[in-house]
């Protein structure tokens, strides 16, 4: 959930690295792959269609947390990883808030803003692809938590109202304050010569 191949604070890619065919990776693959299995669910009708699409959505996020646990473990991180992770992550995440929004269930504010922080991150961590790769930072994992315990909350039936935007609000904080800090860090890696450091 809050790990993933990226679990590295290194800003800087340092070869050599593992093979990106291997099963850290492809839990990260099948976490994608499961995007549209769980959102085909959430727009199902019936306290029974909900649990299922919890359920994936469990899955997907779990896969999170053991694919991040099995590159480090077994010294599977790689570049692709650290770049893949996080945008698995932002696919189900994305997902699962754009369409709690379309079906009336979540403020469309909140959810343009989480996307707004998480498509301008994932453009910035492109752009300084050929310098410098970004890792996923431990606020960056604290944010995903968060963001994935609210969302499961909101997908539950039943009366959890407090609960879930307690944890809707602590998720959206996390993430605007994470965006704001890495967008200082990459401007210090721009701004920072190699004879600097
Ligand atoms: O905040 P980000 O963009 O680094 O994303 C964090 C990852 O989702 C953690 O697995």
């Amino acid at each position: 959930m809050i790990a993933g191949p990226s679990d590295r604070d290194d800003p800087i890619s340092t070869p050599p690295q593992a093979s990106v065919y291997n099963i850290a990776n492809y839990l990260t693959l099948l976490r994608i792959l499961l995007v549209p299995v769980f959102v085909w669910l959430l727009f199902q009708e019936g306290t029974a269609w909900r649990l299922a699409a919890f359920a994936v959505f469990a899955v997907a996020s779990i896969t999170d947390k053991i694919d991040g646990d099995l590159a480090r473990a077994r010294g599977l991180v790689t570049d692709f990883g650290k770049i893949a992770d996080p945008i698995a992550d932002k696919a189900l995440t994305g997902a699962a808030l754009v369409s709690l929004s379309v079906l009336g269930e979540l403020w469309w504010w909140v959810t343009i803003a989480i996307l707004v922080r998480e498509i301008g991150i994932t453009l910035m961590r492109f752009l300084m692809i050929r310098t410098s790769v970004i890792p996923a930072s431990k606020g960056g994992k604290l944010k995903t938590m968060l963001q994935v315990i609210a969302i499961g909350l909101c997908i539950l039936p039943g009366p959890l109202d407090p609960l879930r935007w307690a944890f809707m609000a602590a998720a959206l904080v996390v993430t605007v304050v994470t965006g704001l800090d890495y967008l200082v860090q990459a401007w210090r890696l721009r701004h920072t010569s190699p004879s600097d450091s």
